[in-house]
């Protein structure tokens, strides 16, 4: 028998951690837990069925958990708040069949690696990461958890990516750079030099434009 999971969210970033999980056949997806929706409500194929005290119930009836919330701050709030009133809960990874992940690569617990995306050799992927459509994050990168690549991302070698970074789409970073926690770099940005944590930087080469609070919005 299948393991089953529980998606935490439904909305268009769900829809896509939903056939990520399909297309892998690894887990049975047992619904998703939505507190704007009503009970029962079918999305994506998947049904609603309740909040997160649903978990107050059927935790025994479920292997593990992906949080399929799309904004990283927002992500990570979820995550904490299961990890307090549920400790037991584990955290599952969905991993696209058509991605590539290299050896020595490593995906932590709760990320969801989309179609088309690479993790080249002895990379690490942190928790509750995602990788878009077509990332691609080569050899021995760090990169930190709660951290999202848009479609079409890429890194060279040896970056290091901090903890709630958003790379927006098409964004590339040569190998080497640093780009700190809380930081935003903007669609198609060219990152030649390393970006200091809270900051939003973009263009090519992309030139630091502001400074940013942790949890502020950036789509
Ligand atoms: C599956 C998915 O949907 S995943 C999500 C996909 N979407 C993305 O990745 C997009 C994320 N958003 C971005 O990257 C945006 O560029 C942001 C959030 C960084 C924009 O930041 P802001 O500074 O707030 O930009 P704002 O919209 O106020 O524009 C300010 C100026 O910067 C310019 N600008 C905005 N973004 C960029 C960019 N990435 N590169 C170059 N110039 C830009 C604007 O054209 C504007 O110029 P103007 O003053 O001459 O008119």
């Amino acid at each position: 028998m299948s393991k089953r999971i529980i998606i935490f969210g439904a909305g268009g970033h769900a829809k896509t951690v939903v056939d990520t999980v399909e297309k892998e056949g690894v887990y049975e997806i047992a619904g998703l837990l939505d507190q704007r929706l009503s009970i029962g409500e079918q999305v994506y194929g998947c049904t609603v069925l309740g909040s997160e005290d649903w978990l107050e119930s059927h935790a025994d009836t479920i292997d593990g958990a992906i949080v399929a919330i799309g904004d990283n701050w927002t992500r990570g709030l979820v995550v904490h708040s299961l990890k307090r009133r549920f400790p037991e809960l584990a955290f599952a990874t969905a991993i696209h069949p058509s991605a590539q992940i290299a050896r020595g690569a490593r995906i932590g617990a709760g990320s969801v690696i989309m179609a088309g995306a690479v993790v080249n050799s002895d990379a690490i992927i942190g928790e509750h990461d995602i990788l878009y459509p077509n990332t691609s994050v080569d050899h021995d990168s760090r990169i930190g958890s709660f951290v999202s690549f848009a479609p079409r991302c890429a890194t060279g070698g040896n970056v290091t990516i901090g903890d709630y970074t958003a790379i927006a789409i098409g964004a590339v970073l040569i190998h080497g750079r640093t780009v700190g926690d809380h930081c935003v770099i903007g669609a198609g940005a060219t990152v030649v030099s390393d970006v200091p944590a809270h900051t939003v930087a973009y263009g090519t080469p992309a030139r630091i434009i502001r400074s940013r609070a942790s949890g502020d919005r950036y789509l």
